[in-house]
């Protein structure tokens, strides 16, 4: 019977082996931790080089962006290019996606949240085997497996980006942010639709990609002007810390069939009234300045930024600028010679010009517009009567 001080020889050999086991346990975990400890600071150090990069002229990064997907280089098996499209219901980005969809290697998937979107721009596709409609806003986490994104969710007309400031500014950046987090986890490569409005109100002109802009912070369009900037730093902060492949296209106004009627935008606005009968409003004091790009055109210049090689930003507009009175004038001429130009006040901080240099859409894009305002309107007219349900009489 062996009792608590038994202290037999066999006992001992038995305590001081496992001794010897406990200590030897020990001295490999130290050597295990020393290891990876070592192995973090390796990384950590390459890690900061890596950040630090070469610097190009866009604060290019030395980082190699993450991987694709495998199916992309598979072997065996060429994978159809599945593409995301945020916003695909709404204007600029319904007839994307008649674009992409022409292409039978695209699939395509749309997100939106219907705020100014509709499924009736997308009716011809749904149903389509290589097409997908998602409910979503993108203010929320989205997980699909993408291999390039076409970020244009956020409401582009002032009445409607002003009507729940907040929302359109989480849109911007907290959106923007969830779009860049699934590039990072796919390896997508991720185009932005910035705008115009990133030059605020601007001091030089014509616009060039190198100005910075004249943005009041707290006006009531910074929700929508501000927002895209920060989306515009994120974007480039992705692709500096992370490598993320991106494209930033910034928008000057455009136009065409599927505006939203009652979409608040002049072209739209000018072109209900005078089908209606009722007098154009032409916002104090009708000497602003606008470029007004014909959407086909927004089109084809967004996927040649896509497929390019430029992270941007670039502009992408039409450069023939025209007052508010003006656009009025050709409205008018073109679609009802009867009806009245009457001036309206004007909303505070609208910029008083904006034409876009495109110089480096032309050396770097191959782009530049083709379709001029006055061949532009009457399509858009076509589109809008047939919606409105009234015919031109002769
Ligand atoms: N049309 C222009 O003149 C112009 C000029 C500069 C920039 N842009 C940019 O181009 C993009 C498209 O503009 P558009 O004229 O087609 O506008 P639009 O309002 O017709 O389309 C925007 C789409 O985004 C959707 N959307 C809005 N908030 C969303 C959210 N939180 N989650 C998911 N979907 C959301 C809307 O429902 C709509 O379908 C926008 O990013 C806009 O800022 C447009
Ligand atoms: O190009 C851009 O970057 C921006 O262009 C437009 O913004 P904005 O030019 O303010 O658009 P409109 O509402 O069409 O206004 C254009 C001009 O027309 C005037 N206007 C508007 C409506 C109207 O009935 N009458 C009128 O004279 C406004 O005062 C303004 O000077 C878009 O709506 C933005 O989303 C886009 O980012």
């Amino acid at each position: 019977m062996f009792g608590e001080n038994d202290a037999s020889p066999d006992s001992d050999l038995n305590l001081s082996r496992i001794g010897f086991a406990i200590a030897a346990r020990s001295l490999l975990h130290a050597y295990l931790s020393l290891v990876f400890a070592i192995g973090m600071l390796a990384i950590s150090d390459w890690n900061n080089m890596a950040a630090q990069g070469t610097g190009g002229a866009n604060g290019a990064t030395s980082r190699p962006p993450p991987n694709p997907s495998p199916l992309r280089t598979a072997k065996f098996f060429q994978a159809n290019m599945r593409i995301l499209v945020t916003g695909g219901a709404g204007f600029i980005g319904s007839h994307l996606v008649d674009r992409l969809m022409e292409n039978e290697k695209n699939e395509v998937v749309v997100v939106d949240n219907f705020f100014t979107g509709s499924k009736d721009n997308l009716k011809q596709w749904i149903g389509h085997p290589r097409f997908e409609l998602i409910r979503h806003d993108v203010t929320e986490p989205l997980l699909v497996e993408v291999d390039q994104i076409y970020h244009l969710a956020c409401p582009a007309s002032p009445i409607f980006y002003k009507y729940n400031p907040v929302k359109t500014i989480k849109t911007n950046v907290i959106g923007t942010l969830n779009m860049l987090g699934l590039a990072k986890r796919v390896g997508a490569r991720i185009l932005l639709t910035s705008t115009s409005e990133v030059y605020g109100d601007p001091l030089v002109h014509p616009q060039d990609e190198s100005y910075w802009g004249n943005v009041n912070p707290i006006g009531v369009r910074s929700c929508y002007d501000e927002g895209k900037r920060v989306a515009e730093t994120l974007m480039f902060d992705y692709h500096r810390q992370h490598g993320i492949e991106i494209r930033i296209a910034r928008i000057f106004n455009t136009y065409g069939p599927r505006m939203n009627i009652d979409d608040g935008r002049v072209v739209s606005n000018f072109i209900a009234q005078a089908i209606r009968n009722e007098p154009l409003t032409v916002q104090s004091p009708g000497t602003q300045t606008r470029s007004f790009c014909y959407v086909s055109d927004m089109v084809d210049g967004l996927i040649r930024l896509m497929e390019g090689n430029n992270t941007g930003p670039i502009n992408l507009g039409n450069p023939g600028e025209f007052t508010m009175l003006e656009l009025a004038e050709n409205v008018k001429e073109l679609i009802n010679p009867e009806v009245k130009i009457i001036h309206v006040e004007n909303t505070p901080d609208d910029p008083r010009q904006r034409k876009p240099v495109i110089t480096k859409a032309k050396e770097e894009l191959g782009w530049e517009p083709t379709i001029k305002l006055r061949d532009g309107l009457p399509r858009m007219e076509e589109d809008f009567r047939k919606r409105l349900g009234i015919p031109r009489t002769a």
